[in-house]
């Protein structure tokens, strides 16, 4: 749960900084700022669709009706008179706000015309559900709003009417109860833009709406290219570098590394008796363990259970005293698992060593590893990599749950 709230903040706070920054640049009403909204008016525009554009070339269907939404805002400012009515005037932050706090709840479906049409079907619905609740509200249950009102701090509080207060206030609950469950950066960046839309409507200025709507532009684009990045180099399961990002990372090793090979013991029979729900737990530990590892190395996911590690710019023995500890720190933690048991094989039973924590509630996992440095004999990465691997093997032979190195 640390590392979850660990890597929302770190998402999710540069972009509301910047995001700060330009309402703050906005508000000081910069004779520049002034002269470039009059003659680059149409800059956000084009910059939000072009951020729409790569989000439909890499497939982020969520992301292009986000960029729709805030292009809406840019047309706003740019041709009112196209889009005002009174109800859109009223129901432009609401309505956004709660399509973008139900976009972050969706997952990306991808452009398919009936997966789209679905989409138009619940925008509608979501839009509806705000005009009803904002215009058929019973006035007589206005006073339960008003505790909640009363939490908003004095200065604003001639800004925001109850209900607005509390409809922005359960909305921003709702996504944020989303990026604890998921912190990816485009649904960071989805909830950074639910934020500012209160700002900009109490702001109500069309330079501040335009300079948002061009920096979100610039936030959207770098998160959809940031996912895009992870889904190609991070193992989805783990969470940690991919095979594709070591192949990668060892383009730019030099003339002296080291390569371990790690690999969990009987892993097997963690799928058998628990079930591959838990088997996927194990992994997930083991890689948490392996990334943290002392001395710069860095770890990736070899693929099933068989990790990698690399040294960059270390010799043998200055890496063996911290895969040693590693190997303890595997060894030493009692993983709580979070799966019914399952009965047991018949054929398992006699090789299983876990059978008799099966039905306790805490496992240990142990690991072996493998360790090859690069030499004259074996310069090229495969060749170090197959060495690392014979002294996995090594290890699996000498008992496992040890160092092995060649
Ligand atoms: N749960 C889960 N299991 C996986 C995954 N990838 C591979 N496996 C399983 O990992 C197991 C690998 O087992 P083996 O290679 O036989 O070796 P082991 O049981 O780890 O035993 P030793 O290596 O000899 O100590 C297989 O049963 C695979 O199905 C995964 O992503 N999730």
């Amino acid at each position: 749960m640390l590392l979850r709230l660990q890597s929302l903040a770190s998402r999710l706070l540069p972009a509301i900084v910047l995001l700060a920054l330009v309402q703050w640049l906005a508000q000081s009403n910069h004779s520049l700022l002034f002269r470039w909204s009059a003659q680059l008016s149409y800059v956000p525009l084009v910059a939000i669709l072009f951020a729409m554009l790569v989000a439909l070339k890499f497939g982020r269907s969520r992301m292009v009706i986000a960029c729709i939404l805030l292009a809406y805002l840019c047309v706003q400012g740019l041709w009112p008179a196209l889009v005002h009515t009174a109800i859109s005037s009223k129901l432009t932050t609401p309505g956004l706000m709660a399509l973008l706090c139900v976009l972050l709840w969706d997952k990306d479906r991808g452009f398919a015309l009936f997966n789209m049409g679905l989409a138009v079907v619940w925008m509608l619905v979501t839009l509806l559900a705000t005009y009803l609740l904002y215009e058929y509200f019973p006035d007589e249950w206005q006073h339960w709003l008003v505790p909640v009102h009363d939490l908003l701090p004095s200065p604003l509080d001639g800004a925001l009417s109850p209900m607005d207060w509390c409809f922005y206030l359960l909305v921003t609950l709702l996504a944020l109860l989303k990026l604890l469950l998921n912190a990816s950066h485009s649904h960071c960046m989805l909830f950074a833009s639910m934020l500012v839309l209160p700002v900009l409507d109490y702001q109500n200025q069309f330079v501040t709406t335009q300079l948002t709507v061009f920096t979100l532009a610039l936030v959207f684009l770098t998160a959809v290219i940031i996912d895009s990045h992870n889904m190609a180099f991070r193992d989805e399961l783990t969470g940690i570098p991919s095979r594709r990002a070591l192949m990668q990372y060892t383009q730019t090793l030099g003339s002296r590394y080291v390569v371990v090979m790690a690999d969990i013991d009987h892993f097997k029979s963690f799928n058998d008796t628990y079930g591959h729900d838990v088997g996927d737990q194990v992994l997930k530990l083991v890689a948490s363990k392996l990334q943290k590892v002392t001395g710069g190395g860095k770890a990736f996911r070899y693929g099933g259970e068989e990790f990698t590690l690399v040294f960059a710019r270390k010799s043998g023995q200055q890496v063996l005293p911290h895969i040693e500890s590693l190997r303890e720190q595997i060894a030493g933690y009692q993983m709580v698992i979070r799966a019914h048991d399952r009965p047991v094989k018949k054929t398992a039973k006699k090789t299983n060593p876990h059978r008799r924590t099966s039905t306790q509630k805490q496992v240990g996992v142990t690991c072996s590893f493998g360790v090859a440095t690069k030499s004259r004999k074996h310069s090229q990465f495969s060749e170090v990599l197959k060495q690392a691997d014979q002294a996995l093997y090594d290890a699996k032979k000498a008992g496992r749950n040890c160092v092995k190195s060649r």
